[in-house]
Parts: structure tokens; sequence; C-alpha cells
């Protein structure tokens, strides 16, 4: 395995979901297991999934691999690297590329299959993988699978199927987590929570893998994949919202129907989650938590740095407010989070939450209003995006508009308030301090991942501060 690693240390830094910006990557093998392949194949020599820990950003990845003989039939992309000695040289591929890891891995969950790994380097418990299909999903017969292409904190797989008839069935996505993190990943258990209430508002699941491993700190679990139906050929409402401003087309029918669409999560999330009432420490808490984001923020970001005093005060309105009950929600929402699917309406993607909050936040109850900011922040993003290409303001009145309108559908989607509901006064303050707060992440990721946006979440900061 040392040979592969090293391999590895050359390239998962150029991968989009490694988590350093140009540092070296400081390898070691937690443990692996290998999936039996689905069907023989010729020149497939095995299909392994390696769990690394990397200490150069401290995080530990799932690597699926696939070793190939030299002069087998290879996938396009892919390709890593040559391992092993002369007379067994191998090619070796990264298994989100190669359609027998996901043929493996369709066969793992439908047959809620258990696999217990190799002896761990430093004698730890061996991983162990669970398959959990989803009660009375039925899967077609595997023809082939693609990477999806895009900016990704994770691996998607796309499979095409078959059905019994010949006939093409339901394809699937396969989410493959790079980073794994020890507890529930909310991105299924979410999804997986609001499909078995029977909810429209996510792709049906079809199942998932999860496992538990051995981190430096001890045995720990977690999910490592997450499959559901792949709704082709419909694109992300970022997408669609951006040619509809660049157009001057109104979007305002559909940001109001994607308002009622998240109400109705919120109040599935609700019923079918555990929920609670904030006491005076959650609300401390929560408030800190904002306000701790900025610290970090306005050491990465400069421009942000002289906004201390303003920020604070928003902040403190929002400690002093009454808050709503506290529920789970969807916490990292924007238009690229959403499609319009056709017969189905708005569906809802990727409930992970913000890849920069640590997991144990993302999994607690949290405040509605952190989404319905989420999803105004993107419509300012949507103007952000055009006003950097055009090099002025052109879609700032569209904007307004399609923030209106999803304000006005989040409304009417809950319906009449019950008594114990803050007043519109005081959820006007808390949206406020959460509109600012995701305007901070946003600051901070735009610094880390794509510094030439970073004028978007700024511009919007001072904005949101002279409105206050
Ligand atoms: N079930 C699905 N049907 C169609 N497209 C999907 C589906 N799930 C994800 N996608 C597409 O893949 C993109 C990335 O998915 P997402 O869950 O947000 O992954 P990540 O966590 O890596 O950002 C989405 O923006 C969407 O365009
Ligand atoms: O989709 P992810 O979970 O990886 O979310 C991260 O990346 C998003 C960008 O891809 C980022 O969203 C920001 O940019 C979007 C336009 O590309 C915009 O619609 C969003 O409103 C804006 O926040 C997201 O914040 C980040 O967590």
């Amino acid at each position: 395995m040392q040979d592969v690693l090293e391999l590895l240390g050359g390239w998962m830094p150029l991968q989009r979901w490694y988590a350093g910006r140009g540092e070296a990557a400081q390898l070691r093998l937690l443990g692996s297991f290998e999936l039996a392949p689905a069907a023989p194949e010729p020149g497939l020599r095995l299909i392994t999934v390696a769990l690394v820990r990397d200490d150069a950003t401290q995080a530990t990845y799932q690597v699926p691999l696939v070793i190939r003989d030299i002069d087998s039939a290879m996938p396009a992309l892919g390709y890593i690297g040559a391992v092993g000695e002369q007379s067994s040289r191998a090619s070796l591929v990264d298994g989100a590329h190669d359609p027998a890891f996901a043929r493996a891995l369709i066969r793992l969950i439908s047959d809620e299959a258990e696999v217990v790994g190799g002896p761990t380097p430093n004698g730890a418990e061996p991983v162990r993988v669970y398959g959990q299909p989803m009660p009375g999903s039925r899967v077609g017969e595997f023809v082939t699978a693609r990477v999806l292409q895009g900016e990704q904190s994770n691996t998607s797989i796309v499979c095409e199927l078959r059905g019994d008839d010949g006939e093409e069935a339901v394809p699937l996505i396969i989410k493959i987590f790079r980073h794994l993190h020890a507890g529930d990943n909310p991105d299924v258990t979410l999804q997986t929570a609001l499909a078995a209430a029977g909810s429209l508002r996510v792709p049906p699941t079809f199942g998932q893998l999860a496992g538990v491993w051995s981190e430096d700190e001890g045995q720990v679990s977690g999910h490592l994949a997450f499959a559901q139906e792949f709704f082709a050929g419909v694109e992300d409402a970022w997408r669609v919202a951006l040619r509809a401003a660049e157009g001057g087309e109104d979007f305002t029918p559909l940001a109001r129907t994607l308002g009622e669409a998240t109400a109705e999560v919120h109040e599935v999330l609700r019923r079918v989650m555990p929920s609670v009432a904030p006491t005076t420490t959650d609300i401390e808490i929560a408030v800190e938590q904002m306000w701790r984001r900025y610290e970090l923020a306005r050491v990465e970001v400069p421009a942000i740095a002289e906004h201390g005093e303003a920020i604070e005060r928003i902040y403190g309105r929002a400690a002093d407010a009454q808050w709503p009950v506290l529920q789970r929600i969807h916490g990292d929402y924007h238009l690229g989070q959403v499609l319009a699917v056709p017969d189905r309406g708005w569906v809802l993607l990727d409930f992970e939450g913000e890849p920069l909050r640590p997991l144990a936040e993302r999994n607690a109850p949290d405040v509605p209003q952190r989404d319905v900011a989420g999803m105004l922040r993107s419509f300012d993003y949507v103007a952000g995006a055009l006003r950097m290409q055009a090099g002025e303001e052109v879609a700032g009145e569209w904007a307004e508009a399609s923030r209106r309108a999803f304000l006005e559908g989040y409304a009417a989607g809950q319906g009449e308030a019950d008594e114990q509901a803050p007043s519109a006064a005081d959820l006007e303050i808390l949206l406020a301090a959460y509109e600012l707060d995701k305007a901070v992440y946003e600051a901070l990721y735009e610094a880390r991942h794509r510094p030439d946006w970073l004028p978007i979440p700024v511009a919007a900061i001072e904005r949101l501060l002279a409105d206050a």
C-alpha cells in the first residue's frame, strides 16, 4: 500500500474535494475494505476503498480505488498511476471514474451486505461497512456510470440502469462523501426522514453505505455514500435564475413557489425530527457562533475588518429578540441546491449543511431563518455575478423582486402563526442577523475557494450594514 499512498500524495491535492490549497498532503492509511466485483471482468484485479488520514488538512478522506491490469480496458478518466513490481505492474484508477466500483457499490447496498476490511496498519479494529437500502426500494440492472462534473465538495456518480423488461430504468446518483466525519451525515438522515414521511420535496432514496472505522481517538461511525433517484436533464435553479436575470425575465412566480416549498420542508422536518424551544443559553450560543465566525472571517478578509461595531449591534438585537422553535433545517440553502422537476415541483438537494461548520453544529436543531436568509443571499448572488460580468448593476431590481416573492411564498406556506410564535418584528431582526451571518460565511468561503467572487459578499455586508 506504500506505493499507493505515495501516488495519492501527489494526486489528492489536485482534486476539488481536497481541503488544502497548494500544501503537500501528509497521508496515513487508517484502513481499507474490498468490494466484490458485481460481475467478472477481464483485467479487473481489485476494487478497494482506502480511508486515508491527511495530517496536512487534518481530515479523513474516502478514496475508492480500482486496480486493473496495465493492458486492460480502462475508463477514459481517473488514471492515477502505475503500482506494483515490474512483473505484476498494474494501473491504479480513481474508483469514482470506474464503473466497476459503482456497480459493486450498488450491489453492496441493495444486498444489505456487511463487509469487514483487512488488518489495519496500526493494529486497530478493521473497517466495517454496511449497505442499508431504503425499505421497499428497487433498483434496475446496472448499465453504466459517469462522474457528475462541476464544482463539488463531494463526488457524485450518475448510474444508468435497465429494468427487467430491458427498458431504461430510473437512474441513480450516488454521492461519495469524500470527507468522512464521525457522526450522522445530515444529508442522509434528513433526506431519508423526508422521503420516509412521503415528502416529494427530496428525490426518492435508494439507500446508503454506513460504516465504522478507527481514527486516532478511537472507533467512530459515520456515512460513506448516499444513493438517490437522479433527475436527468434538470438544471439547478442557480443556472435557471442566472439566465432569467440576464434576459430580464420575471422570476417571481418561481421564487414564490420556492418559498412555499421551503416552508413545506421546514414543516415536515419540524414534525418528524427533534425540535426544541430555545433556552437563553441556546440563543447565547447561536449569537456567539455568529460572532466567532465574523472574528475568523475578518482575519482572512481585511475588507470587512472595520465593520465590527455595526455587526455587533445587529447580532445584539438578535440576542434580545424572541426566537422560534429550533428544528432541523437544510443548513446551506441556496439556488444551486434546488431543482424545478417537471411534474414534481421543487426538489431540495444536499442537506449536508455548510462545509465550513463543524458536524456537531450542523446536526443540532437550528433556526429556520438561517435557510430563508441563505436563499435571500442567493438572489443577491445572481445580481452580483451579473454585476461582475457587466461591470455595472444590471439585475438589482430583479433580485429585489425575487427576494420579496420568495418571502411572500414562505409566509404563505407557513399558514397561520400560533400564539407562541415570535412577532413579525422579531423574525425580521433575526432574519437580518442571519443574512449578515451568511454573507460573512460567504466572504470566508470565497476568500478560500473563489477569490474572484469575494466582492459579492463584501458588497452585501456593506449594504446590509447601511440598511440597519
Ligand atoms: N437527484 C439529483 N437529480 C439531478 N441532479 C442532481 C441530483 N442530486 C444532485 N444533482 C446535481 O448535482 C449537483 C451537486 O449535488 P450536491 O448534492 O449539491 O453535491 P455536493 O455536496 O458535492 O455539492 C447539484 O447542484 C445538482 O445539479
Ligand atoms: O454547494 P456547496 O454545499 O458546496 O456550498 C458551498 O459552495 C457554494 C458555491 O458553489 C456557496 O454558495 C455561494 O455561491 C452560490 C453561487 O455559486 C450562491 O448561489 C450562494 O448563495 C452563495 O452562498 C455556498 O455558500 C458554500 O457553502
